[in-house]
Formats: structure tokens, sequence, C-alpha cells
């Protein structure tokens, strides 16, 4: 029997007692698009409330109307009741809203009090009297139970830590509506736990929390309400005690879920005596000289999948950059199809059937100013699969970008719109759909699933396993050891520069590499 949502939470404007925020019928176009169309959304005080969604779903829309950045079309926000309209950021903070982004907005050469300070001015002078707000840093984070340094250089800290500087800034400007767009998709099991740790300190203090996340064990694990937004609109919104997970993904589908990817228990081919690509005793160094990998040895055959997990940072950014030819390792080789191709570049690797998706997709993925259509023919705009007479075959170009747009369900409004104006995880299947669509014959993939819905991961996981039963060879790098150990034939860990482990996916669980990835041993 189906549970029907919750009716919204209604306080009367002027209300002290109702929620600490209150959006109602929030409408935002872009040009043709309605990116939320009547969304009505309320926060308890000391509440979780989780939004989910498909990619293009609207979420992070709503939530940056909230921050400040955009004006609604039409609607109103109340917040402790009062009618408020942010035409900035300034208002947003000064009534209490702080947004984490999906992408940090912190600047990596300055240490946390500098960051935190940045935009505080005081007296004309750019960085307001950077000890006290360090000692105000520090003493906020006891009160919350966080470590953090205030001297250190944001450059030096883990992808964790840069989060908690930015949840620590939203609190030092007064926050206390928190909004958190996707705030695990970056992060490590460990580093996961610590956060939905954090938030629920943080709620039983007060604050109020709206989480955006495609992970319906995390929303779960701490979350009070959900509401579910589809195709602009809210379908409803649910207390998390009272609704099955079913019931939650076809309300965010719009049907029922079709049964996920099942585990790949054995390569589809046999190993080939020579692997399609290798790496041969290589190593890389960081601009100061230190060894970021030392001496790695990999392969993967035609049609096997090598997963290579591991926390962020300990070299699987340098060691995609070595297969992809974007940067030359200190030592050892690249070999494909048993030849060395170390010195070969990006273009001649394409040429030789490598495809490479790159972890970050807004600064190395993706050109954003261009279009979809522009974005899917880059690599591939000299072949004869877009050239007529020696010239750009536009009509195809379009026709590609089409066909592609509906194989992998990129919601858009056609070929011609910006790669910017797409939704996080429809602009990573942009990426995705690039590299699988040539049907190269190896492929390096980092991080494939990032920020992308539910419904999206089933798609890219089964376009990599479709890519591996054709014979292609995948390195698949990923912090999301579910992802490594439902793809991978094999499964190797990469902890500081070397690799620790090398395991059979038969012979391996979650247990096992969660404790490689830091190092331990079992
Ligand atoms: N600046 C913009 N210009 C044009 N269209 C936009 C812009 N920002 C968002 N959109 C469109 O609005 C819709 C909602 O996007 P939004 O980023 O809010 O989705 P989302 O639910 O947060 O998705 P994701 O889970 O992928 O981050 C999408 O169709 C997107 O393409």
């Amino acid at each position: 029997m189906a549970i029907s949502p919750l009716e919204p939470a209604r306080a009367a404007p002027g209300s002290t007692t109702g929620p600490i925020l209150q959006m109602d019928k929030s409408t935002v176009r872009f040009g043709e698009v309605v990116a939320n169309d009547r969304v009505s959304f309320d926060l308890a005080p000391g509440e979780i409330h989780a939004l989910l969604g498909e990619n293009g779903a609207g979420k992070t829309t709503l939530m940056r109307v909230l921050a400040g950045l955009i004006q609604p079309d039409e609607g109103q926000v109340f917040v402790r009741g009062e009618a408020r309209s942010f035409e900035s950021v300034a208002d947003s903070v000064a009534a209490g809203i702080g947004m984490v982004h999906q992408h940090f907005m912190l600047v990596p050469t300055l240490t946390v009090a500098e960051n935190v300070s940045l935009g505080l001015r005081s007296a004309g002078r750019l960085f307001p009297n950077t000890a006290r707000v360090g000692r105000e840093l520090r003493a906020l984070a006891d009160k919350h139970g966080l470590s953090l340094d205030p001297s250190a250089r944001v450059s030096d800290l883990s992808i964790g830590q840069q989060q908690r500087v930015e949840i620590v800034k939203a609190l030092y400007r007064g926050a206390t509506i928190l909004i958190l767009d996707e705030p695990t998709a970056v992060l490590t099991p460990g580093e996961t736990d610590s956060l939905l740790a954090m938030l629920r300190s943080l709620t039983e203090q007060g604050t109020s929390v709206v989480f955006i996340s495609h992970k319906l064990r995390e929303i779960r694990a701490v979350a009070d309400r959900v509401t579910v937004l589809r195709h602009g609109q809210t379908v409803g919104t649910w207390a998390l005690d009272s609704v099955a997970d079913a019931e939650l993904t076809s309300a965010m589908i719009g049907r029922d879920a079709a049964p996920t990817v099942s585990s790949r228990l054995a390569p589809t081919t046999s190993v080939a005596p020579v692997p399609r690509l290798a790496v041969e005793r290589v190593g890389a160094r960081d601009r100061r000289g230190h060894a970021v990998l030392d001496s790695v040895s990999l392969s993967v055959a035609p049609g096997e999948i090598l997963g290579i997990a591991g926390v962020d940072g300990n070299g699987q950014t340098e060691l995609a950059e070595i297969l992809s030819g974007v940067r030359r390792p200190s030592a050892g080789e690249v070999r494909l199809d048993g030849a060395n191709i170390t010195a070969a570049t990006v273009a001649e690797r394409i040429g030789h059937g490598l495809a490479h998706v790159p972890e970050d997709r807004q600064r190395t993925g993706l050109i954003l100013d261009l279009s979809i259509a522009e974005n899917l023919a880059m690599e591939t705009v000299g072949t004869a699969m877009f050239s007529r007479r020696g010239s750009l075959n536009r009509a195809a170009v379009r026709a590609h970008a089409e066909d592609i747009i509906s194989r992998f369900d990129i919601r858009c409004s056609g070929p011609d719109q910006r790669v910017r104006d797409l939704s996080g995880g429809n602009q990573q299947k942009v990426l995705i759909a690039r590299a699988v669509s040539r049907a190269p014959s190896a492929l390096v993939v980092s991080q494939p699933t990032r920020g992308v819905d539910l419904g999206a991961v089933e798609n890219i996981h089964r376009q990599i396993l479709d890519l591996a039963a054709q014979g292609c060879a995948v390195i698949l790098i990923s912090t999301e050891l579910d992802e490594i150990l439902a793809l991978s034939d094999r499964i190797a860990v990469l902890y500081s520069g070397t690799i620790i482990s090398t395991y059979d996916r038969a012979t391996v669980d979650l247990g096992t590499l969660g404790m490689n990835m830091t190092g331990q041993s079992v």
C-alpha cells in the first residue's frame, strides 16, 4: 500500500513557533526550462531534511534560491515566519543561511583562517585580524567536537577537511540553517561517517540542515524527513520512519525501480596473455619533488575490469594522468597492446583506442561554455565520423549528440544547450558518453558516478560492463567501494603512492578493502 506523503507544514507569516524556514510555491525558469515549478519546502528547527531527486530534478536550483544566488520568478521564502527575499548571498547569510556547495569555494593558497576571513571586511583590510578569527574558529570547532587547524594551508588539507572548513566558515558567519549539496559525493566511507555524526551533533545544538544526497542509505542514517523532487516539482515529503526505500525510489524516478546491476563475480572473457594496458614500475613526483607514485605496476587484459580502490590523494589522479598521457611519469613505462606508449601524446593514445574519463568534469573533462554536441564531438572532430570532404559535418555532429542524449538519458533542452547549464549529474553523463560511445579498446575511468543519481549510476555501470563484455580493458578508479566491488574482476588498493594489495573480486570483502585503504592490513 502506498504511504501518502505529509502535508507541507504551514506557518503563518510572523509566527515564531512554526518551521524555521519555509519556501512557498517557488518557481525558477531558465529560458524554456522550468527548473523549479511551484516547489514548497519547509525545515523544522533542529531537523535534518533530505532532498532527493534525479539529476536535473531541481534540487540545487531550489537551494541556490535560499543562498541568494538565484532570484525566483515566483514564490516566497519565510525565515522564522517572516517573508524574506534574497537579492544576494549577503542577504541570505544575514538571515542565518549557509550553503556548502558541491564544488568548494576555498582559495587553496590561503590558510583556513584567511579563507574564513575573506569577505569579512573590517576597516578596509582584506583580512580582518586573522589571529582573532583563528582563535574564534578553534573555539567554534572545539564546541562542535571538530578537529580543525586554523593556520593550516587549504592546499595541504584532504577533501574531507576542506569540507569541514566550509561548514565551520558557514557557522562562523552565524548560520543556523546549513545547506549541504551532495556533501558525501567526494568523501571516503570513514569521512562520510564523521560528517554524518557531525551533522547530528550540530542539530542537537539547534542547527537545522538541508541535506542533498543521492544515497538512500545516508539519508536513512541521518535525516528526519525527505522531500522528493521530480522534473522540477515536489512529489512529496515523508518522515523517514514511515516510508520504504522502494517507494522513495519510485517517487524519484516516476516508475517502479529496475533491479540493480548484480555483482560481477567472473570476467566475461578469460585473461589474455598480453595485457591490453599496463604500467610497469611507474613513478611520479609532485611539484616539490616528493614521490606521489612509487614503482607501481598494473596490467589489465581485454574484457577485464581492474578496480583501483583508495582514499582520494593516494596517487590515483597521477596514475590516471600517466595512463591517459596528460602527465609523463618520472620513472617506468606505459604499454598499450605491448607497445611502449610512455612518450605518446593524449591525441595519439586516443587514436590508438584509449579513452579516459577524468575525475574532475568541470576543470579537465568538459569545456563548459561549449554545447553538448560540441563537447561530445571534441576528441574525434578530425576523424571520418564527423568530417565530410575535409570540413566539419555539422549534421553528423548533431545526429550523434541526439543519439547520445537519448541513449544516456541526458536531461537537457537539446544538443545545443551549453554544458555549463546542465545539472552536475547530467554533465557527468556527457563525459562518460563521450568516452564510451567511441567503443574504445581500453578505458581509464575515474570516479564515474560521482554526483549522479541512482538511475544514472545504473546506466553508467551498464555502459562500463557492456564495454568490457565487448573486449574493452577497463581500469576503474573509484573511492566508492560498492562500485568497485560491483564491477571489478580484480581489485588493487592504492595507498600512499604504492599498490598495497591486489585481490580477485571473489576473495575480498568491503571491510578488508576499507582497512587496506587506510594503510592497514587484515
Ligand atoms: N544557469 C542555468 N541555466 C540554464 N539551465 C539551468 C541552469 N541551472 C540549472 N539549469 C537547469 O535546471 C534544471 C535543474 O538543475 P539542478 O542543478 O537544480 O538539478 P539537480 O537536481 O541539482 O541535479 P544534480 O543531481 O545533477 O546536481 C536542469 O535541467 C538544469 O539543466
